[in-house]
């Protein structure tokens, strides 16, 4: 069978997770190419999911897009870039079931339709934009037999769509080279190390706020690259070395300077978001009580237990270097942010549930029985019942992947969303 008949629809569906910078990707040297102004490093998260099923049929009659079952315009330049970059390296391409057959020429003929899911919150500052697009990446260049003409080039595509979305298609721990060439040709990820040679991470998100912020990273960085003096600085002086220090960290496990380091950059980036004119705040007073149970917890023991990041938003993403101080972890944040009294325990901590097992809690009683931590014995600790959204328990995850056709979410035949 050739491209002939009018009647088919060809799929492919992927998985791809979102990252969590330690070192962050804040400003850019080209808007249009979204070059970084200094190189960041992330850690790519298990659990939080977008899946995407892409598919082309001779009967559709434009790109279309469906996020979270909702039609959203594809007609912004961070899409048409992207699937103009995969298009022009497709390849003759053989559909095993049906022994059908595009040839590469045809691809530049055919419309997609793309559906995704995230199975976290949009837009709410967890990197949806990151996964979302490094998903649709990689399940185009799938579909249309596309190859990387050199190692880290689907990377550089996925960065056309969303900066972060780079990182986001490796697992483990990713650096994001800046590059220097105008073209960007070099401006790719490259994994530091694969998720298990630090298997023992722990990644507790504690979601604040899943509303979608007020001021996109896209518009924040820029007011930043023109505004804040910090910001040249941070990416001039600071963030080269702590990108060396935070690869030799992570290379060596070394939990102590990874915390000390991952803390300071998050407290830098948003430093220079308070260095913006207009001033940009995408912390608020939970996230600062967040930041307060790590710092005095760590000032007690006298080493990093603990490590806390933000990106724009408020959501805190807390480190913990195995399962014995992520339970010690989660039990304080448990004792300091209370579930409200009806809540629903299975749907206040999701994710990995080894932890909450661990820390033998099943029930929201268990939680109002939990000791006060050590460090806060004789103080009034102010326990702020319902505060938090949720917690997601996660660790270091793998990167994007192909599924098999169950997981597709569009109709074999229609190429349309399911009603
Ligand atoms: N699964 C997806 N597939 C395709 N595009 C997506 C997907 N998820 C998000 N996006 C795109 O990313 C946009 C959200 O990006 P934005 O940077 O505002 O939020 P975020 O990525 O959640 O937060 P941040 O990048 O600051 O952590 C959406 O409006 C949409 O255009
Ligand atoms: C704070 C950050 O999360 C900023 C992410 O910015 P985006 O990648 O969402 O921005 P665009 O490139 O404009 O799409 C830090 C980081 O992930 O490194």
């Amino acid at each position: 069978m050739g491209i002939a008949g009018n009647d088919w629809v060809l799929m492919k569906t992927a998985r791809a997770p979102s990252n969590i910078a330690v070192i962050k990707y804040w400003g850019k040297r080209d808007e249009k190419l979204i070059l970084p102004i200094n190189s960041s490093i992330s850690v790519t998260l298990d659990y939080l999911f977008a899946t995407t099923t892409v598919a082309v049929g001779p009967s559709f009659t434009s790109d279309r897009l469906w996020l979270n079952g909702k039609e959203v315009s594809m007609e912004s330049e961070r899409y048409k870039n992207c699937l103009q970059q995969i298009r022009s390296r497709a390849t003759d391409v053989t559909d095993e079931k049906t022994g059908l057959v595009v040839k590469k020429e045809d691809w530049k003929d055919l419309h997609v339709h793309v559906a995704s899911r995230n199975n976290f919150p949009t837009a709410a500052g967890l990197a949806s934009s990151a996964a979302g697009f490094a998903c649709l990446v990689y399940a185009l260049a799938h579909l249309m037999g596309a190859k990387e003409t050199y190692e880290g080039e689907f990377s550089a595509i996925a960065r056309l769509g969303s900066g972060s979305a780079c990182r986001s298609l490796y697992g483990g721990f990713v650096k994001w080279n800046m590059g220097k060439e105008d073209s960007g040709r070099d401006s790719i990820a490259t994994q530091i190390v694969e998720k298990d040679h630090w298997k023992d991470l722990v990644i507790i998100i504690a979601v604040v706020s899943s509303r979608q912020k007020e001021t996109s990273s896209t518009a924040g960085m820029q007011t930043s690259v023109k505004t804040s003096p910090l910001l040249h600085h941070r990416a001039e002086v600071v963030v080269p070395k702590r990108i060396e220090q935070m690869e030799q960290a992570i290379l060596k496990q070394d939990f102590a300077t990874f915390a000390k380091l991952t803390c300071a950059d998050s407290n830098q980036f948003h430093a220079t978001c308070l260095d913006t004119s207009p001033p940009i705040f995408y912390m608020n007073d939970t996230s600062r009580r967040l930041i307060g149970l790590v710092e005095k917890w760590n000032a007690h023991e006298g080493t990093p237990q603990a490590a806390y990041t933000f990106d724009a938003g408020p959501n805190a993403v807390l480190f913990a270097p195995n399962n014995e101080v992520a339970k010690s972890l989660l039990q304080r944040i448990l004792y300091l942010f209370p579930p409200a009294a009806d809540a629903d325990i299975s749907k206040y901590v999701i994710g990995d549930q080894s932890i909450m097992e661990l820390a033998g809690i099943k029930t929201v009683q268990d939680i109002e029985s939990l000791p006060t931590p050590s460090e806060w014995s004789g103080i009034d600790a102010p326990r702020m019942k319902g505060e938090l959204g949720y917690l997601i328990c996660s660790r270091p995850g793998q990167g994007a992947i192909v599924l098999d056709e169950s997981a597709h979410l569009l109709g074999g035949t229609t190429g349309l969303p399911a009603e």
